[in-house]
């Protein structure tokens, strides 16, 4: 059997082979093998200034200080550092978060653990193009807010977040902005500064770095407090504990470097595979676009079928590297609560497959996507 067309970029990247080649030199005796927190011989040393000038590589892609930068296991974590921690040490000033139903389950489930601690949430419906407006968010604010999170980019749909306005609203209401920004690095122009973001999750497997490691921006003017989840050695300023995974931070480092210098020609590239793969269906009849492409990255469509079933879609859609969700939830066979959110009938819901694709898709592997899936919707029509 020959391997399927991958296009499941928004549930995990390749890594770009520059970023492998260069975390296997991180690994053994030749090369930065220490521990980054030996401060007593060079190895250690070594190992140090590769885990700070990833740092650096992190923080120039979102225009920050690599003081604010913290390290962690990826965006989940990041996640749960921002909500929990931030929630527990603000308490005292206030126990209102306000989030959206189309967060990433990372988000969500935190915030309702949350609730179960005691503390108050505001769930915000979006419109139908998956964005929650800066009227809505204004209405939603109370005396008590302290935090809003929203991502930056929705990983079903791919919808973009207007940032900066949503900012203005929860800092003339004296909260704080976390963002989940796993499905925007390297897709959007991200400046923590001109967007007003204060807290910001990030991962290294949506952005052709390896799985297993992230971040988390922690705004130092004005400071952000923060209480730890991980105890132990005090790593990362007492706010995340744990060995440094050196080689995992420098392939985030590289990676995150690439995704800069190369944003705008990923860009560009995926415009032309969105483009391809929309004029590819267009003899198709009963196809429907979940996502909003004018507000959304062009590297992920979410599409709906009529007249036949998601699972029986999938498949016949075995050429195809592809989810109807997201791959958390691939497992589940209730629809989207993504697409639910956005007013999506349970129906069309159940008949949509999200196509996400980025660097390394080309125009073959364009073509067979469309191949397939005009075929597939033909013989499950019949
Ligand atoms: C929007 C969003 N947030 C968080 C995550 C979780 O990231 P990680 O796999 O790094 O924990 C993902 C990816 O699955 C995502 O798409
Ligand atoms: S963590 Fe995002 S799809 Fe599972």
């Amino acid at each position: 059997m020959t391997s399927p067309v991958y296009l499941d970029y928004a549930a995990t990247t390749p890594v770009d082979p520059r970023v492998a080649e260069l975390m296997a030199r991180h690994l053994t005796l030749d090369g930065v093998y220490a521990n980054p927190a030996s401060r007593s011989h060079m190895p250690g040393w070594l190992a140090e200034q590769a885990v700070e000038s990833a740092r650096r590589q992190v923080a120039d892609l979102i225009a920050a200080d690599p003081r604010e930068i913290v390290w962690t296991s990826g965006a989940t974590e990041a996640d749960n550092l921002a909500l929990t921690g931030f929630m527990r040490a603000n308490r005292a000033r206030g126990r209102h978060l306000v989030t959206s139903r189309i967060e990433h389950k990372a988000v969500v489930d935190t915030a309702t653990a949350l609730e179960a601690e005691g503390f108050d949430v505001t769930w915000l419906t979006p419109g139908a193009d998956g964005r929650v407006t800066p009227t809505q968010l204004n209405d939603a604010m109370r005396e008590d807010t302290v935090l809003v999170s929203l991502m930056a980019v929705n990983n079903e749909l791919g919808s973009i977040h207007d940032l900066a306005a949503l900012a203005e609203v929860i800092h003339a209401g004296g909260a704080v902005l976390h963002v989940d920004a796993a499905q925007a690095t390297g897709k959007i122009a991200l400046d923590v500064n001109a967007m007003g973001i204060d807290l910001m999750s990030m991962s290294a497997h949506k952005t052709y770095g390896p799985k297993g490691v992230g971040a988390l921006y922690v705004r130092r003017s004005p400071d952000i407090r923060l209480e730890a989840l991980i105890h132990g050695g005090g790593h990362e300023r007492g706010m995340r504990s744990g060995t440094l995974p050196t080689h995992q931070i420098a392939g985030m480092g590289a990676a995150f470097a690439l995704a800069g210098d190369e944003r705008e020609a990923d860009h560009a590239h995926g415009l032309a595979m969105r483009q391809r793969f929309l004029d590819g269906l267009e003899a198709c009849a009963g196809v429907h676009c979940n996502t909003a492409l004018d507000v959304s990255v062009p590297t992920i469509v979410n599409l709906a079928f009529d007249d036949v079933d998601g699972e029986s879609l999938l498949m016949a859609l075995r050429a195809l590297a592809v989810s109807t969700g997201s791959a958390c939830n691939s497992a589940s066979v209730e629809p989207s609560y993504v697409l639910k959110a956005i007013g999506i009938d349970r129906i069309r819901a159940l008949a949509s497959i999200r196509f996400s694709f980025g660097r390394f898709t080309t125009e073959a592997d364009i073509d067979t996507a469309s191949a397939e899936l005009r075929h597939a919707l033909g013989a499950l029509r019949q």
